[in-house]
């Protein structure tokens, strides 16, 4: 099975290309992420992404997004990047504005060429949706505060409050803003915010240091993948949560460990993200 591996900011994923030729069945694809995304085992990832041919009339492809533990998510901000790179590079396209079909619905990436080359990709992530953990909100994203108290098991019988924004991007976030994100013991607060009751899709996390109106400090804890260098959703969350609770501008840079996205929340009700997209190997992979 050929696999190209490619990142958004050290977000990495095997892609598996659906426009070539025939992918494995649906019964098989959570076992082959898990499998793939080994990083002892397998090749080592955050996961699988399928490029498929798409089932909606409006959108050129289609994608699918299998988290490190085989679970499917709706979205990936990075993985779409990587996506929308892969398939002008391959020749599938010659646009480099397009739609992509998702589990989040249609998302739009637009590349932007340097002689020819991708050198970066701004997407139209869509209009997210302000939640209170399990129960959505009415309506799209408003201007109100959203900032709900969340008791959280943080081991040994003990438990900890925390202030939190819950935001969908298609796919679930939960944004806690904090002083120090250095502090934050990820390792510890991730899984326990993960499999928290009041969310009952699971939920990526997201630690946030506001470092200024336009910038933002994050740490993640991916659904199904654990700790990520960068989550492009979670980014696109991170943002609109600074900006519904006062605390940055509807333009935002937000650092991450694997470098920084530039968010924008325009004034439609999309969100907007650049960054880049890279490639690391074409690998066959052929376990026996
Ligand atoms: N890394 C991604 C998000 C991947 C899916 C996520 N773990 C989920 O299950 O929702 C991104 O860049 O957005």
């Amino acid at each position: 099975m050929r696999l190209t591996k490619m990142h958004g900011l050290g977000n990495s994923y095997l892609f598996l290309d659906g426009m070539a030729g025939p992918v494995p069945p649906d019964e098989v694809l959570p076992e082959l992420a898990r499998a793939v995304s080994d990083r002892n085992f397998g090749i080592g990832s955050d996961g699988l992404i399928l490029v498929l041919p798409p089932r909606d009339r409006e959108a050129q492809f289609r994608m699918r997004i299998f988290n490190a533990d085989g679970s499917e998510g709706e979205m990936c901000g990075n993985g779409i990047r990587c996506l929308a790179r892969l398939v002008f590079d391959r020749g599938y396209t010659r646009d480099t504005e397009f739609v992509v079909e998702t589990k989040a619905g249609a998302i739009r990436p637009r590349l932007h060429l340097v002689d020819g080359r991708v050198e970066a990709v701004t997407v139209d992530m869509g209009v997210p949706r302000l939640e209170r953990g399990a129960i959505p909100m009415a309506g799209p994203a408003t201007e109100r505060a959203v900032e709900v108290p969340l008791r959280v098991a943080t081991g040994a019988g003990s438990a900890e409050e925390f202030i939190v924004t819950a935001v969908s991007m298609g796919n679930p976030h939960c944004v806690v803003f904090v002083d120090d994100v250095d502090a934050v013991d990820l390792q510890r607060l991730g899984p326990a915010f993960e499999h928290h009751p009041a969310f009952p899709q699971r939920v990526n996390t997201h630690f946030a240091q506001v470092l200024g109106p336009s910038r933002v400090r994050v740490r993640v804890w991916e659904r199904g993948s654990g700790p990520t260098l960068a989550c492009g959703t979670g980014a696109c969350a991170v943002a609109v949560a600074g900006a519904v609770t006062g605390r940055t501008g509807r333009q935002v840079t937000v650092e991450l460990p694997g470098g920084p996205l530039e968010i924008r929340w325009e004034e439609d009700g999309h969100v907007s993200m650049t960054g880049p997209a890279a490639y690391v190997a074409e690998i066959t992979y052929d376990p026996h």
